[in-house]
């Protein structure tokens, strides 16, 4: 079994098919170059063997399983698709310490790494300011964190400068050496020709060439007479009469393989055919290149060829380690699988890099503390006027707690940016490779989201009533302790309010993939459904406020009975029951889809 399989892959999407029936072997120990157009369907293949776009059709497998079966992806394969897929607040190791974390892989490494790649005097830089050579470097640094077996690498060579090109094909050139897989798209067959050993050529989704490097340069790479005539049928077949092999170029010229210049000029003068150009030319295989891969070229699929398999790779540690094919391999049984304590983990870096997290969990303390005293500030002013029944319905606590609303919407912006934020710089295709198991990776965001959002709901709750009722003690206004009825459930009840936006949010930010898109539907849900409430008829405004998730969920505020609203815990069970349906469609969802 070759490391990567694929058999008869096929990718459609809608009517368009980006790739085609497409079967091929990538063999260990060798540099497989993979190439195509633009558009040709390369990405969308090496897509497909990471388990990011699921096939229409057929199937591709590595190290002899899908790709989702690996039980330690980033130690046995190392990916690069896009190199531009970066958080770009975060530095370049915070970047490859949260790769490193979900597959349990030690800080040292990327010390190694960043410093075997070049960028060590970087390491600390934010990669937003990296050109897009220095974030080739920074993506192949994450292809090679867990020195894996297999490397699949697309267009690794976009935006390096010469002296960088040269270090990667040393660089793929050792790897190969050492028994790696490197699997290499390009869209240079100039490129190819001096790194890969093997060629696989994509046009237009179906696979137009599957062999050896040096085959491919024989029967590709030669002499050839260009011939220009006002009478190109004559001459064209006295040369296939005299051996040599045409190849139309236009409507006047044809290129000759086979004979030289003066037997085609002799064959010509000998028919009388009239000669504009007679020119010897060295076809080169960016020529063939081209025309194997001209849109339209009548074409057949390639014959899928049996491989034989080379020797065992050379180097102990890049053998497979999937159970079962390790052949009892040391190294193999040292890698524990990923574990879901590291996917927190690496969530928990993941938030902390990008700038936006730390800075809503500041602003929510503060906006959750500084509104509770607001409005602290404002009941106690109005409470002289306040009339028998204002005075008797005063509720204290929930007064203060008013600021819930804040809290609200920005621990669901939180929740949603657990994921939006990976859409929109692209790291979820990084991130689902390093975690291929969807369910594993939305439990951790959840886990990670929901336990910020309850440490912020809390200390936001808290420090909000604390300081809110000091104020209010304070102006000689009846205020509660946390050991007045409801008191400490509305303050526990605010974190557990903000843990259900949070998760709220990331069900919405599953389903939008943008932020935008997440931050406006958390706006219509918490302020745009309860407030065109009211325009309808009766009984549909005192529905909303009963049973609307936002409107329920803010009764375990409330400390004095009011018959308008459902009882503080059935309130939170509505708004728990509410995000657990958004959440759980938004988890299908993202089982389902590609990237
Ligand atoms: N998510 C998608 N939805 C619709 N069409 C898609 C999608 N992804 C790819 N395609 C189409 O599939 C075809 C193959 O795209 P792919 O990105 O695989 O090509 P490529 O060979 O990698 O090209 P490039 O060198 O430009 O990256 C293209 O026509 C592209 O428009």
């Amino acid at each position: 079994m070759s490391p990567i399989e694929a058999r008869d892959l096929t990718k459609r999407f809608g009517e368009a098919v980006a790739v085609d029936g497409v079967t091929f072997s990538v063999r260990p120990g060798e540099v497989t170059g993979f190439l195509g157009r633009n558009g040709a369907g390369k990405s969308t293949t090496l897509r497909m063997i990471l388990g990011l776009e699921r096939p229409t059709s057929g199937s591709v497998t590595v190290d002899g399983g899908p790709y989702a079966d690996l039980v330690a992806p980033l130690q046995q394969v190392g990916s690069l698709l896009d190199a531009r897929a970066v958080q770009p607040g975060a530095t370049a190791t915070d970047h490859l310490l949260a790769l490193a974390r979900s597959n349990g892989i030690g800080r040292r490494r990327i010390g190694e790494v960043l410093d075997s790649v070049g960028l060590g005097e970087v390491a600390r830089k934010r990669a937003g300011t990296f050109s897009l050579g220095m974030l080739q470097r920074l993506g192949l640094a994450a292809a090679l964190l867990g020195d894996p077996p297999i490397l699949v690498l697309d267009e690794p060579l976009n935006g390096l400068d010469p002296e960088g090109i040269i270090w990667f094909r040393g660089l793929m050139r050792r790897m190969a050496a050492e028994g790696r897989t490197v699997l290499v798209s390009s869209h240079l067959m100039t490129e190819m020709s001096v790194t890969a050993d093997r060629l696989l050529i994509i046009g237009e989704g179906r696979l137009l060439v599957d062999s050896d490097m040096v085959t491919f340069q024989r029967e590709h790479e030669h002499e050839e007479i260009r011939v220009r005539t006002p009478d190109p049928q004559s001459l064209r077949s006295r040369v296939v009469g005299a051996g040599g092999t045409v190849r139309d170029l236009d409507a006047t010229s044809f290129a000759v393989s086979g004979l030289d210049g003066p037997t085609v000029g002799g064959l010509a003068l000998r028919a009388g055919i009239e000669l504009h150009e007679l020119a010897s030319v060295r076809r080169s295989l960016e020529d063939a290149f081209m025309e194997l891969t001209a849109p339209g070229a009548q074409r057949a699929p390639a014959p899928a060829r049996p491989v034989p398999m080379p020797a065992r790779p050379v180097l102990a540690d890049v053998s497979p380690t999937r159970p079962g094919l390790s052949d009892g391999d040391p190294a193999a049984l040292e890698r524990p699988a990923t574990r879901f304590r590291d996917i927190v983990r690496s969530e928990l870096i993941k938030f902390r890099s990008t700038r936006p997290g730390p800075l809503i969990v500041a602003g929510s303390l503060i906006a959750g503390a500084g509104s509770a005293l607001l409005f602290a500030d404002s009941t106690a002013r109005r409470y002289p006027d306040f009339d028998v029944d204002e005075r008797r319905l005063f509720d204290p606590t929930l007064t203060i707690l008013r600021g819930r609303t804040v809290l609200e919407v920005t621990m669901g912006v939180l929740g949603a940016l657990a994921v939006t934020s990976e859409y929109g710089a692209g790291t979820i295709a990084p991130s689902l490779a390093a975690v291929p198991d969807r369910d594993r990776l939305l439990a951790a965001k959840a886990l990670t989201t929901a336990g910020i959002a309850l440490g912020t709901g809390l200390a936001a709750g808290a420090g909000g009533f604390l300081a809110g009722q000091a104020l209010l003690a304070r102006r000689g206004v009846p205020h509660d302790t946390l050991r007045s009825p409801g008191s400490a459930r509305a303050v526990l009840g605010s974190g557990l309010h903000a843990t259900i936006a949070a998760l709220l949010g990331l069900g919405i930010g599953v389903h939008t993939r943008s932020t935008a898109g997440a931050v406006s539907t958390l706006f219509a849900a918490e302020w745009l459904v309860p407030g065109i409430g009211p325009a309808f008829p009766e009984p549909l405004p005192a529905l909303l406020t009963k049973y609307w998730l936002t409107e329920a969920g803010a009764s375990i505020f409330v400390t004095r009975p009011d018959p308008e609203v459902l009882g503080p815990w059935a309130g939170l069970g509505v708004m728990t029951g509410s995000t657990a349906a958004v959440f759980g469609s938004a988890l299908a969802a993202f089982r389902r889809r590609d990237v």
